[in-house]
């Protein structure tokens, strides 16, 4: 019997203990640690909730300590670690308050990811508190459910009525429409020229500020945020251009890695996640890495790469497991494959951006096409759809892909996610088999069309 300790059990850490549980159970002892109170919780529900679209926060679980127990494994809920002998193969925990020790054969790092805090006073987070708890009151970080829920008690004071979100991102767009649906007066503040430069073209990013503005959101972008003031509870936010009286600020420019447990022995990679090879193995032997704490093989980068998305964090725990319990498989690496719903607006992209490819070294070309979903003759629900696909000029393999309507356009980007993934080129993509029905698409659809139409 061999002891297997798995530290964190969100997302990451139960895909692996599951798969651990489920596959090797019989052989493996596998005990689990994790500093909340809760597990399982989908941030990605947090908008969702707090702009009254779904009914409460109840659908937003899907595994607890319970769950995993009677699955086999021992779990300690609320409970730290907070040093690791790699040496000596002992974790340090602190639980209620006593000190111990517990010995492992494996050790699987799914210590995830916490909310970048901006160098700016009031912003800086509370010390002690492993909540990501602002100093100066209403200024909020969105990670956990405890902060889902103290952004919720504290829109039920109506004088709450102006609210300002740092990062244009995935989670502050999100955001910005929340709060607008509750009738608060947003105004959605980034360093960058257009949201989610990181994963859109600036003509996709344009499409989403012009939705966002539609709806009476106030965009100011292109600017970078000095300062949070305010006696005792945030009312400004100061930029480098200008400043907003504010009642709340939401904070979200992106995760950091949780490496803390790994310093000055484990190799990190530049962000300071832990740098993982195919098998999730970190530079110790017997100890991998899974989740936000690490990194994805980047298929479209040909290298590591930095990913946090939940899709990552299950499917790294899936091959750590196996490979922990002596199954040798690889991860496929990902494409970073991502979507976004704000308003009618839908939006999804695969691969890399023009300004990441060149980044990375490439010389990308991209190819554009905009044509209604269906044929004309379909009169009702028939919407634009563009796209845009990158490819390498040299040796035209495809590298990104965006695509954006109000159609549900989320399925075919799995295409694209494959396509990059097998490194096939856009003049395949020009023959590739797709098939017609009015109901769905156009003989001549925007993905043929596309790909003929690239540049030579
Ligand atoms: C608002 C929001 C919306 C999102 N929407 C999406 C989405 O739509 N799609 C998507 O793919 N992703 C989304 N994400 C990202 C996704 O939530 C993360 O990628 C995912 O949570 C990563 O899972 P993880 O288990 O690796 O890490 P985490 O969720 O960060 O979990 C890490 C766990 O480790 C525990 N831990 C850390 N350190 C210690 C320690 N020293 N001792 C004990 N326990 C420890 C923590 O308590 C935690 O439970 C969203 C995130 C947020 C915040
Ligand atoms: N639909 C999805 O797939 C979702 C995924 N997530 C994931 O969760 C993670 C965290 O999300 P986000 O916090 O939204 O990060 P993000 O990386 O998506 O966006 C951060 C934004 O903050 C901006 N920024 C950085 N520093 C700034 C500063 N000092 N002042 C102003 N703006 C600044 C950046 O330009 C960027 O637009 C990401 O990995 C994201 O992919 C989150 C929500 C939904």
């Amino acid at each position: 019997m061999s002891k297997i300790v798995v530290i964190g059990a969100n997302h990451a850490g139960t895909a692996c203990v599951n798969t651990i549980l489920a596959n090797y159970g019989a052989d493996n002892e596998v005990v689990v640690f994790d500093q909340n109170s809760n597990i399982s919780f989908l941030g990605c529900g947090i908008a969702l909730w707090i702009g009254q679209q779904i009914a409460g926060s109840e659908g937003l679980f899907y595994s607890d300590k319970e769950q995993l127990e009677a699955a086999g494994a021992t779990v300690h809920m609320r409970t730290v670690v907070e040093s690791i002998d790699y040496g000596a193969k002992e974790v340090h925990v602190l639980q209620d308050g006593v000190r111990r020790t517990e010995s492992y054969d494996r050790l699987i790092l799914a210590t995830g990811s916490s909310p970048i805090v901006p160098p700016i006073a009031g912003a800086e987070l509370v010390e002690g508190t492993r909540e990501f708890k602002a100093s100066l009151d209403n200024v909020q970080y969105i990670k956990l459910y405890q902060n889902a829920t103290e952004v919720i008690d504290k829109l039920q004071d109506d004088s709450i009525r102006r609210v300002a979100v740092v990062g244009a991102g995935y989670i502050g767009v999100e955001l910005a429409e929340a709060f607008q649906r509750l009738g608060r007066e947003v105004t959605l503040v980034d360093i960058a020229r257009e949201p989610l430069e990181g994963y859109y073209d600036p003509e996709f990013g344009d499409m989403m500020s012009r939705t966002l503005a539609d709806h009476g959101i106030r965009l100011a972008l292109g600017r970078n945020v000095m300062a949070v003031e305010g006696r005792g509870r945030v009312e400004r936010l100061v930029t480098d251009l200008d400043s907003f009286d504010v009642d709340m600020v939401v904070v979200a420019v992106g995760f950091r890695p949780n490496t803390e447990l790994g310093a000055g022995v484990l190799e990190l990679f530049d962000n300071g996640a832990f740098l993982v090879d195919r098998n999730q193995r970190t530079s110790q032997p017997d100890v991998y890495a899974i989740g936000d704490c690490a990194t994805v093989h980047d298929n479209a980068a040909g290298a590591p790469n930095y990913i946090a998305l939940a899709t990552n964090a299950v499917r790294s725990g899936v091959v750590a497991a196996h490979n922990a319990c002596g199954t040798g498989i690889e991860s496929a690496g990902v494409q970073g494959s991502n979507g976004v719903r704000v308003y009618d607006l839908n939006m999804v992209s695969t691969g890399l951006t023009t300004a990441k490819a060149r980044e990375f070294g490439y010389d990308p070309v991209a190819t554009e096409f905009t044509d209604n979903q269906r044929p004309e003759f379909m009169l009702t629900d028939n919407h634009p759809v563009t796209i845009k696909i990158i490819f390498d000029r040299t040796s035209r393999v495809i590298l990104g892909c965006q695509i954006a309507s109000k159609e549900d356009v989320s399925m075919m980007i799995h295409t694209f996610s494959l396509a990059i993934q097998e490194k096939v080129t856009i003049d395949k993509l020009a023959l590739l088999d797709i098939f017609f029905l009015p109901h769905f698409n156009k003989p001549y659809n925007y993905v043929t069309m596309a790909a003929l139409s690239a540049p030579a």
